[in-house]
This record gives structure tokens, sequence and C-alpha cells, in this order.
């Protein structure tokens, strides 16, 4: 069994007497969880809910980096191995109705109001465009690299106004965790699942969509895949000390083969078709990452305290109160 983090710090909370489940409203589910919830997943494109779990309760968060996307919603997924429900805290990327661009997605708050309630581990899913041939529109890719193409617009760390801190970032994804999701993926090969092992996503600004220029120098880059959302949230999970992988899901070929562009409908009318698979795909790795045998993996312990060096670069006498206070509510006891 997973055990309670120690340190662990409640959220402030707000009433809430109305969430939304599907297309379903549905009144008076909980709006606290007094168990720390260590498995996060956060929801892209196409994703906006996972409808096939319980719904135990509803979180609206608030941080020192403001209000997390959507609120958070406690899932309870059953252990394969006891039966004893599993708390998943889901946040949807761009809001309950795709209402947040990729640039204004507040993924400081979302990473540290997931961190907050104890997550270590988050499974993010992104619908992506294929730069590469072999990757079909509907194939998942577990990306291994990544190629930052954003414009330096978005908040992208927590470190900042009188704490620096600097956080190795030469593997943007957690390798072990990626080793479960590229087994978990596989299981579900033949039964309409492909999936490719590795690849270099790009992590494009937008909201507009690449020129065919760009997306030719992205293929002779090496790039497998484009989308706008893998960064900051990437680098800032790297700095919470949260075992991060992004699943992606092939929706088009961008615009570089010179045929069929790639346009909303186009992304949206394959993540519908393929929604199933990529249910499945997630609560497969969700029943993987429920086994005892990989609670450290979950608790990253992998990653423990790797922050408390990193962000003490700052002498003492040089830290601001409003940074000390912000960083102390990510990381507790961290810099007293
Ligand atoms: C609707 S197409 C562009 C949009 O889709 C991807 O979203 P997500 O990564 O959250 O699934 C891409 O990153 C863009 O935000
Ligand atoms: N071609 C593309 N470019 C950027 N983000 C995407 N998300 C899905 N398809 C995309």
């Amino acid at each position: 069994m997973l055990r309670p983090l120690k340190n662990f710090t409640y959220l402030p909370l707000i009433n809430q007497r109305t969430i939304y489940i599907g297309s379903r409203r549905m009144a008076g589910v909980a709006n606290t969880y007094n168990e720390p919830v260590h498995i996060g997943v956060i929801g892209g494109t196409g994703l906006q809910h996972l409808p096939s779990f319980t719904h135990a309760a509803t979180i609206n968060a608030s941080t020192p980096w403001g209000h997390p996307s959507s609120p958070i919603s406690i899932l309870h997924h059953p252990s394969p191995s006891t039966g004893k429900p599993i708390p998943i805290a889901f946040i949807s990327r761009h809001g309950l109705h795709h209402e947040l661009a990729p640039h204004e997605v507040p993924s400081r708050a979302n990473i540290a109001a997931l961190r907050s309630i104890g997550v270590r581990t988050i499974i993010a899913f992104s619908a992506v465009g294929s730069l590469q041939e072999e990757i079909k529109p509907r194939d998942f890719v577990v990306p291994d690299q990544v190629i930052d193409r954003t414009k330096g617009i978005r908040p992208f760390t927590f470190f900042e106004g009188g704490m620096v801190g600097h956080v190795g970032f030469a593997d943007p994804f957690d390798n072990k965790l990626a080793d479960v999701v590229r087994k978990c993926g596989h299981r579900l090969e033949g039964e309409g699942v492909v999936l490719h092992d590795k690849g270099t996503l790009i992590c494009m600004e937008g909201p507009q969509f690449s020129t065919r220029a760009e997306s030719n120098l992205y293929r002779s880059w090496g790039g497998s895949v484009i989308n706008m959302s893998a960064l900051p949230e990437a680098k800032l999970a790297k700095e919470a000390e949260i075992s991060y992988q992004m699943i992606c899901m092939a929706t088009d070929y961008d615009c570089w083969r010179g045929t069929d562009d790639v346009n909303v409908e186009m992304v949206m009318s394959h993540m519908k078709a393929n929604a199933e698979n990529a249910l499945r795909f997630v609560a497969g790795v969700l029943d993987e990452l429920s086994k005892e045998e990989l609670e450290d993996l979950v608790l990253a312990k992998h990653l423990e305290g790797q922050m408390k060096f990193a962000g003490a670069i700052t002498g003492v006498a040089g830290r601001t109160k409003e940074a000390k206070e912000k960083l102390g509510w990510l990381f507790p006891g961290y810099y007293d």
C-alpha cells in the first residue's frame, strides 16, 4: 500500500457544490479529500475527463501561482492487485471546456497544486502532429526528448524573484516511468494500438500551427512529433521533483507533406475516433502504477530532496521574503 507522505500539507479549499463528469452534471460530490494522492493525470485536447473512474471529490485549489486550469478531480481507480481504490488527481490542461490557449495554461499552478496534495508522478496526455511518415495519425508515441520552440512568454520556473535554482533537464521525461508506460502501451498492441517507443517532441508556441518551412526545419532536426503543451509543464514537474511522462497521440501530419494540412477539425476527429484507446492506455498505466512494487517510483523517491541543493545557490542573505514564502509553500521545510 502507498503510505501517506510526511509533511503533507492540505490545500486551502473553496466550497464547490457542482461538478461535471463527462457531459453529466452532478451535485453533492465532496469538496475535500483527506488522504494524499500520489498519481496525477493531466488530460489534453480531447481528453478533458476520465469518464470510467469513480469520482470521489472535486478540489478547487489555490496556489501562490494562482488557480489550476480546472478543479482537481479525485478519481478512484481500483488497484488490480488488492481491489482497493487508488486515488488519482486529474486536471484538464485547457480547462473543462478547452477555454485556455496553450500560452494561457497556468502550468505553475497545475504542477504546484498537484504536488501540494501529494502527487509525485504525472502522466500527461497530448494530441500531437506527426513529423515522420511512419508515425501515422492515431499512433501513440512515448517521447524521450524535447526541443523548446516556445518563445519565452510563458512563466517557466518556480525559482525566481530572489531564489535561483538550476535543475538538470538532459532527460526531460522520467526514464523509469517511461519504461512502465511503454510496457503498458505494448500490451495493447494488436488491439488497434500502435506504439512508438521513443521520439523527439518539438514544443512550439502556437496557438497558430507551423509554417511549411518550420515544419520541414523540424524534420531536418530529427523531430518526431510536435505540440504546444509539453513546455513548461515538463520543466516545472522536474523542478517540483515529480516524475513526469507525456503520452502523445498523433492526430495529423502537420503541414510538411503538402497535402492535408493540419486543422482543428482533423485533430478533434482523430482524438474522438481513438479516445477509447487513449483511455485504455491511460487506465493500463494506472493499473501498473497501482502495484505495490512500484511504490518508490510513484513516490519519486529517486528525485526526493534534489531541489534542496539546486535551490540553495542563492545565499541566505540574498533570498527575498516573497521567494522564500512561495518556495516554502511548494517545498515545506526545504529552505528554513
Ligand atoms: C487543438 S490542436 C493544438 C493543441 O492540441 C494539443 O493540445 P494538448 O497538448 O493539450 O493535447 C497541442 O499541444 C495544442 O495545444
Ligand atoms: N500539427 C500540430 N502542431 C502543433 N500542435 C499540434 N497538436 C496536434 N497537432 C499539432
